[in-house]
């Protein structure tokens, strides 16, 4: 019998002798490249947590000691361990676990996530909510070093160090985010504990206090028997004690015997401790090993080969075209730069990076930082184009509000992922962009139908003196021929992609292709629907609406964002505004978080598919008529 089928919580895993503990490793590593290898799912992280995982689990008393996984994309070891390895084939599925963590999926998940850096900060706040009601517990929270980039690490360390609060911060380093790690804290972190010339610098500084006549020998005793504070003054250590943390490591994680000696010794420690392990991303998977980046999140795959398998053709992904015009645009352009927040490969920047390696910046997982060193850029007369997922642009608010708009820098912001992200769920889905940017004055705010038309939208957003952001969604465009020599568009115009006498189809972005759908379907029972590509959400074609709403024909606004606020909001505010009346509907996003899914089926749940978007035209014009 499998091992993993007797562990149905931690206290199973308790229960087992040590010398189990790698047997079990490698039956969970082979059961999460197997689930994976159909499912798809963050892999290579969660490879590297395995050990670690089980030594948390073996030492503490988890639920009771919290356990928190920053980002969580490395938590399938854990989601196994605890009580969650038979629903584990249904990983990402529809209604079956997800690939993150999630308090409403177990008792074991301490805190939900998904965005990075939050462990050390929440981690903090259960401390002291313990401590205030007298419980014991512990805090353990697990943080990679790509994570480890971002200012909101920095904030909780501060505060922890200086509140002493009873929290075990693990820094999981693999030398490795998404992409190799970058930034100076990486180099810090890899030199020092790597590097011979400490070591020989050591042996040298002892050779030269025992030369020195009569003391030397006795300084060199007393330096041996301070060598940890050498140490400490030597490697991360002297970062981590700055902050007021007790700093213990790097220590192999991989090495069962080793991590669970060094929890058992530090578990008791009632104080901020920062305990470093490295660990090596994908290990126990060749092709994950050898290739971090491609298994950080991969698409189902041949176990044996490790090759992803062939998805059916389609057209060029919105990211690839994304990457490929402001390639071309940075040709004509010298004065436009790249700026990534350690997502050079998830937002089609790799060829940028490498042919424009001095006009490309990855600045790390530090969205806010992004922001408003693209803001200091805009200063000094260059063109930057800051590629942000929409989930994570949600940290950087103040930033576009405080650093780019109020002076109106022109900074472009190419916010990918807008829209429904499919497997990743609640927290990656980029549903809030529209709401939250409509308001800020001076943003320009486009939204491409086709990838065609994200093509002329860029090179509206980089020819515009002043901010502007363009969203585009996850994953295939629709095949329309792409033409680099495009012009731009007239800012704030709208464009009439078909007439119609009996109602309006206004969408914006994505939809624009259901409501064209919806149009031909309508039309086969003698609706004549009119279809209106808004392009922009801000400015609004004010010309356009008032002609759309003073016919007083009914409107169906569609858009793939929270209907809060969002465009279809923009329209009513604007027919309120001018005393415009018609039966009016907004298919959005409705007021809930959506779950992880195959975005076609969101979409469908949400009414923003075509036979939906008919039924609602049906029922409007009933309404109508009545
Ligand atoms: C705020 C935010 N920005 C970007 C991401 C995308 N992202 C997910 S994991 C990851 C790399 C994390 O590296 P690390 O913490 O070292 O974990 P590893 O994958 O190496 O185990 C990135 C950039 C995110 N989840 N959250
Ligand atoms: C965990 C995380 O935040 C990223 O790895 C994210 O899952 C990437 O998403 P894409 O697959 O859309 O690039
Ligand atoms: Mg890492």
């Amino acid at each position: 019998m499998a091992l993993l089928d007797t562990i149905h919580s931690p206290a199973d895993l308790k229960q087992l002798d040590r010398s189990d503990l790698p047997r079990l490793a490698s039956e969970i590593r082979a059961k999460i490249i197997d689930v994976t290898s159909r499912n798809g799912g963050h892999l290579a992280s969660s490879l590297g947590a395995v050990e670690l995982t089980l030594a948390i689990h073996y030492v503490f008393d988890t639920p009771r000691d919290r356990l928190i996984w920053d980002v969580g994309h490395q938590s399938y070891a854990h989601k196994l361990v605890t009580g969650r390895s038979q629903a584990f084939d249904t990983l990402r599925k529809p209604g079956g676990i997800s690939g993150f963590p999630r308090i409403t999926e177990s008792i074991y998940d301490a805190f939900s996530t998904g965005h990075s850096s939050t462990s050390i900060s929440a981690g903090l706040g259960m401390a002291h909510g313990k401590k205030l009601s007298g419980d014991a517990h512990k805090i353990v929270a697990v943080i990679g070093d790509g994570s480890m980039t971002a200012g909101l690490a920095y904030e909780a360390l501060n505060h922890a160090g200086d509140s002493r609060g009873n929290l075990l911060v693990i820094l999981n380093d693999n030398d490795m985010s998404i992409s190799p790690n970058v930034g100076a804290l990486s180099s810090f972190l890899s030199r020092t504990f790597s590097a011979k010339y400490l070591q020989d610098l050591r042996a040298e500084f002892g050779r030269f206090l025992k030369s020195l006549p009569k003391i030397g020998d006795d300084v060199y005793q007393l330096a041996k028997r301070t060598e940890e504070s050498f140490k400490a003054f030597t490697t991360p250590g002297m970062l981590f004690e700055a902050f007021n943390f007790d700093y213990f490591g790097p220590i192999n994680g991989h090495r069962l015997d080793h991590l669970i000696d060094i929890l058992e010794n530090i578990k008791t420690l009632d104080e901020p401790v920062l305990l470093h392990v490295t660990t090596r991303k994908g290990m126990g998977y060749p092709p994950a090993e050898k290739n971090p980046t491609l298994f950080h999140g991969i698409a189902p795959f041949d176990i044996r080969t490790g090759i992803k398998h062939p998805s059916p053709p389609s057209a060029p992904a919105y990211t690839d075209i994304f990457g490929q015009t402001i390639c071309h645009m940075a040709e004509e352009n010298p004065a436009l730069l790249a700026i990534t927040a350690a997502m050079p490969e998830g937002t089609g920047l790799s060829a940028f990076a490498k042919q424009y390696k001095d006009r490309f910046f990855d600045v790390g997982i530090a969205e806010q930082h992004a922001v408003t060193f693209a803001a200091g850029l805009a200063t000094e007369g260059y063109r930057p184009v800051v590629a942000i997922y929409s989930t994570f642009l949600q940290r950087a608010y103040d930033q576009i509000i405080h650093d780019v708009c109020l002076d109106g820098h022109p900074v472009l912001f190419a916010i990918d992922r807008a829209g429904f992200v499919g497997d990743d769920g609640p927290t990656h889905h980029g549903l809030f962009d529209m709401a939250f940017l409509r308001p800020i004055p001076n943003l320009v705010i486009m939204a491409p139908r086709n990838e065609a038309q994200l093509v002329a939208m860029l090179k509206t957003g980089i020819g515009h003196n002043g901010p502007c952001a363009i969203r585009y969604p996850r994953g295939a465009g629709t095949g329309a021929a792409v033409n680099w020599e495009t012009e731009p568009l007239k800012i704030g115009k709208g464009e009439v992609l078909r007439n119609g006498r009996d109602l309006t189809l206004l969408a914006l972005g994505r939809p624009v292709q259901e409501a064209l759908s919806a149009a031909d379907i309508l039309a086969e029972e003698g609706i004549d629907a009119a279809v209106v590509d808004a392009r922009f959400l801000k400015p609004l074609d004010q010309d356009l609406l008032r002609e759309i709403g003073s016919s007083q024909k009914p409107v169906i606004t569609l858009e793939e964002g929270v209907a809060a606020g969002g465009f279809g909001s923009s329209v009513l505010e604007f027919f309120a505004e001018e005393g415009l009346i018609c039966p009016l509907k907004r298919v959005g996003i409705p007021d809930r978080f959506m779950a992880h899914g195959h975005p076609d089926e969101l979409r469908k749940a949400c009414g923003l598919d075509a036979h939906s978007i008919v039924q609602v035209a049906r029922n409007l014009l009933k309404k109508a008529a009545a």
